[in-house]
């Protein structure tokens, strides 16, 4: 089982204020033993609060590479995009200067573009310093949605980057294709925030901690990998 650190939280505004310190320290810590930190970032409302917080940092910038944990196969126009998500939050302000290295390239499909991602993410750094992970209803985590076609790529592929196509649901909406970091990639981080909120993903992620079929909750894969280092943070 992976090594898991739970963080309880009253509310969000506590939750932010130590995400971001722990973030803060992670990347400093990053730079320093390394010269470069690399930062993985998920979509979502959860880390949001986080990242702006962050982008108004005086932080080493220039040596910080930001990379997306996951994203629709859309342009970074789009308002399901992820990238856009994080350029409005996070690669703000000082945040500003971060390298950002995309998921979404020109290839028409995921499938067609991820070489080239695989490409890309073979540059960085590993293992990478903390990779943010959200969650849903469903269980899913990254883009390693349940059922998904190319789930069992994302779980048992030695590369970093998949392509995945998810069975449509109120969860993914009609986007369904999209990249992902595979498991084998999140593992290779010296850190995982798994970020929860609310009740209902609390008993979602109680259920998938306590093991079962990965395939309904891939979650799972996460939770009980051998080797991660997981800290989740949850609030109301
Ligand atoms: O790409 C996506 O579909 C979202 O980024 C998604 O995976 C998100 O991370 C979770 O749904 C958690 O969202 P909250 O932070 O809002 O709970």
């Amino acid at each position: 089982m992976a090594t898991i650190t739970e963080k309880f939280f009253a509310n969000k505004d506590e939750l932010t204020a130590e995400l971001s310190s722990c973030l803060e320290q992670r990347l400093v810590d990053g730079i320093a033993d390394d010269g470069r930190a690399v930062l993985m970032v998920s979509g979502g409302s959860s880390p949001a609060p986080a990242y702006k917080h962050l982008s108004n940092l005086p932080l080493d910038w220039a040596n910080i590479d930001v990379a997306m944990v996951d994203e629709r196969w859309v342009d970074v126009g789009h308002e399901k995009s992820n990238e856009a998500f994080i350029k409005s939050t996070l690669l703000q302000n000082h945040g500003a200067a971060a390298n950002f290295i995309t998921m979404k390239n020109t290839a028409a499909t995921a499938e067609q573009g991820t070489d080239e991602c695989e490409a890309a993410y073979q540059q960085l750094k590993r293992p990478f310093d903390v990779t943010i992970l959200g969650m849903g209803p469903d269980g899913h985590t990254a883009s390693l949605f349940p059922h998904a076609e190319g789930l069992e790529q994302g779980l048992n592929s030695t590369d970093l980057v998949s392509a995945i196509n998810a069975v449509e649901s109120d969860v993914t909406g009609k986007i369904t294709e999209r990249m992902t970091l595979t498991l084998a990639a999140i593992a290779d981080s010296k850190v995982v925030k798994l970020l929860i909120s609310g009740e209902e993903k609390l008993a979602v992620y109680k259920l998938a901690k306590a093991g079962g079929d990965v395939a309904d909750m891939p979650l799972r894969a996460v939770l009980n990998h051998p080797n991660i280092n997981i800290e989740v943070y949850w609030a109301p």
